[in-house]
């Protein structure tokens, strides 16, 4: 048989094992073409509600619309707002009253098409609708694909803290479609592999220097190492969420760099100045700066990380952070609004070397307040 090399590569199935909850993650290229396939085994009736934003609509909607129609499916959209902003309760209401007025039922199933922002708030709708509803995650944005829409965290923020109102809704299947990434801006798609790199810090040191070699040339384009990089890290989150669904214990290590990441979004109002991705990447950072300070490992470990985020071209210190930030005592205050906090006491994940990661209380206050100051200095 000949080798075609123009061919698509297969579609890479990654199943959530979850009981009842259970869902696949179909990761490939022409998925959003066809979506009606796809989806119409989920459906009762022909039609779906689906929820975007501006930019991602302009991009894939019409797709969407004949990709759905081919498969016998009719949809309804409604287009938010692009940004991190729409994560709010403004658009919280805005889309479960649109959801109602569309009369969708408890049988009915709603769609997410767009990144992180867009996931998290329609699938929090979903979980609240008539007191839950199916979703579908169609994810667009790099993160989205390897992180957000698996996993079944939704949500949106506070003024005072991310993601501080939510629910844990699984999707009931997540169509990750690479060749949406193809118009996603060079900074969204460094800001997504903040998360695919934050994969194999906390947990896979062969995953990370597969990553210091392919990286590049996934950033430049190529589909083929796209596609691999979101098949590992959904298998990776996948074997996290299947252990510990709602953060008891292990899925904890997911938030590396999120302590200080999280914390960085919110004294930047949720704007443009600092992306989640961007935070994330900066944060993991820190994590194995005070994990080096703390004597848990080598001092090589965060020059290794930070060489690679320079090589990439991402953001890796504060002061790659456009404008003013609290003081440190600001930023530890925003912290205490971390879910990880227990008993008054934040908790972070910390690093014995690169894959090697586990959640901690044991952070000297003083140690902290020293890491912050230093980097807060420049
Ligand atoms: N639920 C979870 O487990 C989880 C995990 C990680 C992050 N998050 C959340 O995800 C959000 C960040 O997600 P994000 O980075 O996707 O942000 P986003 O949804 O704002 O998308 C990033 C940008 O890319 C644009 N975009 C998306 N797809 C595009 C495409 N195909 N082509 C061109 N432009 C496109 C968007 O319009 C936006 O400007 C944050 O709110 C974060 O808290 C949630
Ligand atoms: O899925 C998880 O668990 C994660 O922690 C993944 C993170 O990348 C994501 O940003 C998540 O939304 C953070 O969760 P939070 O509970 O700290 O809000
Ligand atoms: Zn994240």
């Amino acid at each position: 048989m000949s080798h075609d090399p123009t061919a698509a590569p297969a579609i890479d199935d990654v199943r959530v094992s979850l009981g009842a909850r259970s869902y696949t993650v179909r990761v490939g290229r022409g998925l959003i073409a066809r979506a009606g396939a796809e989806i119409a085994p989920l459906l009762r009736r022909n039609r779906v509600c689906v929820i975007t934003e501006a930019t991602v609509a302009e991009l894939q909607l019409d797709g969407l619309r004949t990709g759905l129609a081919e498969g016998g499916v009719a949809m309804e959209a409604l287009i938010l707002p692009a940004g991190e902003a729409t994560k709010s309760w403004r658009y919280l209401e805005q889309a479960v009253e649109w959801l109602i007025a569309q009369k969708v039922e408890r049988g009915d199933v709603v769609v997410a098409l767009g990144g992180g922002v867009i996931g998290d708030l329609v699938g929090f709708a979903a979980s609240i609708l008539r007191r839950g509803v199916r979703f579908v995650q169609i994810p667009t944005s790099l993160l989205a694909q390897v992180d957000s829409s698996v996993g079944g965290k939704t949500g949106i923020n506070s003024p005072l803290g991310k993601n501080l109102i939510g629910a844990f809704h699984q999707p009931s299947l997540v169509l990750a479609d690479i060749d949406a990434l193809d118009t996603l801006p060079a900074r969204d798609f460094l800001a997504g592999y903040g998360e695919v790199v934050k994969y194999g810090l906390l947990g896979d040191a062969a995953f990370f220097d597969w990553l210091d070699a392919n990286a590049p040339a996934m950033a430049a384009g190529d589909k083929a190492l796209r596609q691999e990089a979101v098949r590992h890290s959904v298998r990776m989150k996948a074997d996290i969420v299947e252990r510990d669904e709602t953060e008891q214990g292990d899925r904890a290590l997911l938030n590396l760099g999120h302590t200080f990441g999280h914390a960085l979004e919110a004294a930047t109002g949720y704007s443009d100045r600092l992306l989640h991705g961007e935070g994330v990447a900066i944060g993991c950072l820190l994590a194995f700066d005070l994990s080096a300070r703390l004597g848990l490992c080598s001092q090589e470990a965060p020059e290794r990380v930070a060489e690679h985020l320079a090589r990439m071209g991402m953001k890796r210190t504060l002061s790659d952070i456009e404008g003013d930030l609290p003081g440190r005592d600001g930023l530890i205050a925003l912290m205490g609004q971390d879910k990880k906090v227990q008993d008054g006491s934040l908790r972070f994940i910390l690093v014995r070397a690169i894959g090697d990661s586990f959640v901690t209380a044991d952070v000297p206050r003083a140690a902290l307040a020293d890491l912050l100051d230093e980097a807060l200095a420049g």
